[in-house]
């Protein structure tokens, strides 16, 4: 079973200080959905109100269409994962896994088989009678899931749940929980402040910041278009130009900064009087030797260059001192400038943006 999750215009104020303004998102049943954003910004106050630990203040909470208000956490059809995990290190792996069920008076032979059945799930055939301490983090990881999953939960809670694990094995997480999403079909809610996880694992992705959703968005949607600032230079990387605008036309945009005027796509909501700044993605950014004809080129030099791997990364500084990064695919051929290297970074218009930097005037505008 699996619970569509409805937060409408849900506020959380700790004293005089709103911690969570105006959410309003549809969750569907079924579906891989994370809260993305900084430190701070209420994402663990969400997941606390969604599981009943933290009243809303203002708005309502519904769980397959039901007001949640009142009902307390063990009555929800809900399970949080804590960044700790809580395991019990004196238990076997198996009785870890079924004790949600010993606490609902399931017999002892129904538990083994459930915990076993659960550890098929999540790939750890064989593991029931190891001890908690034998088992690597990311095992650990996924006794927890199966823990949870065990009382057979209609919508799972998971708080940065791979934030102690080292980067190769949360990766390879990151593949196995959307896995085993997609094998139970619970509705999965998860936190987090890694773009790359949220982006890697997710149906939807809801950015926040400051208490108030800013977008909410399949992951390609979010990189891809921005609908603000805030979205911009929090998803992926942006070489950021301060200025005004001079004239829209169309779906396109002159801008002036202190370098020049450059031409770029038009953000949402953006007029003539909107506080904006332009936006251009590393990877959408060259290097050419000569001046090129037309808009968008900036004189730099080059201060440093970065082997990332799979890409490198070529750091320029402008007249001004300010720096912006020019991103080349490493296909083994690649050229590479020098440091200290004058050239030319441009960006062709409809690879820049110019959004707003302000948060939306609705609540309900990217629900
Ligand atoms: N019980 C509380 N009393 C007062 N302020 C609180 C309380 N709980 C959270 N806050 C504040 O509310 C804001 C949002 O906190 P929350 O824990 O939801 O953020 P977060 O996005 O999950 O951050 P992190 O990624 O660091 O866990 C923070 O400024 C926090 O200090």
């Amino acid at each position: 079973m699996s619970a569509d999750v409805e937060l409408e215009s849900v506020s959380v104020d700790f004293g005089s200080f709103r911690a969570v303004d105006r959410v309003s998102v549809s969750i569907k049943s079924g579906e891989f959905f994370s809260f993305l954003g900084p430190s701070g910004c209420g994402k663990t106050t969400i997941l606390r109100m969604i599981s009943g630990f933290v009243e809303p203040s203002e708005g309502v909470i519904r769980l397959g269409g039901k007001d949640m208000r009142g009902i307390h956490p063990n009555r929800r059809p809900t399970v949080l994962i804590f960044q700790n995990l809580a395991l019990f290190p004196l238990m076997p792996v198996w009785e870890n896994i079924s004790f949600g069920l010993e606490v609902r008076g399931i017999d002892k032979r129904s538990r083994r088989a459930k915990a076993e059945e659960l550890l098929e799930l999540v790939d750890l055939p064989g593991a029931a009678d190891k001890s908690i301490s034998q088992l690597s983090g990311g095992q650990k990881q996924r006794v927890a899931i199966a823990r949870a999953l065990a009382v057979e939960p209609e919508v799972l809670l998971l708080d940065e749940p791979l934030s102690a694990l080292d980067l190769k094995l949360r990766q390879h997480m990151r593949a196995e929980l959307r896995a085993i999403q997609k094998r139970t079909n619970v509705t999965f809610i998860y936190i987090t402040h890694d773009q790359g996880e949220a982006l890697a694992m997710s149906d939807r992705v809801a950015i926040m910041s400051q208490g108030r959703l800013q977008q909410v968005a399949a992951p390609r949607e979010i990189y891809n278009h921005p609908v603000n600032g805030l979205v911009a230079s929090f998803v992926g990387e942006n070489n950021i130009f301060p200025g005004e605008i001079v004239s829209i036309s169309g779906s396109f945009v002159e801008f002036k900064t202190g370098l020049g005027t450059f031409r770029a796509a038009l953000g949402p909501g953006v007029t003539k009087t909107t506080r904006c700044q332009l936006y251009a993605r590393p990877e959408h950014a060259r290097l050419v030797d000569t001046q090129p004809d037309g808009f968008n080129s900036i004189p730099v030099a080059v201060s440093d260059v970065t082997f990332e791997g799979n890409f490198i990364n070529i750091l320029v500084t402008d007249r001004d001192g300010r720096m912006h990064t020019v991103q080349v695919r490493n296909d083994g051929a690649a050229a590479v400038p020098a440091p200290g290297a004058k050239l030319h970074m441009t960006f062709e218009p409809d690879r820049a943006i110019v959004l707003t930097d302000e948060a939306p005037v609705s609540a309900g505008l990217c629900a």
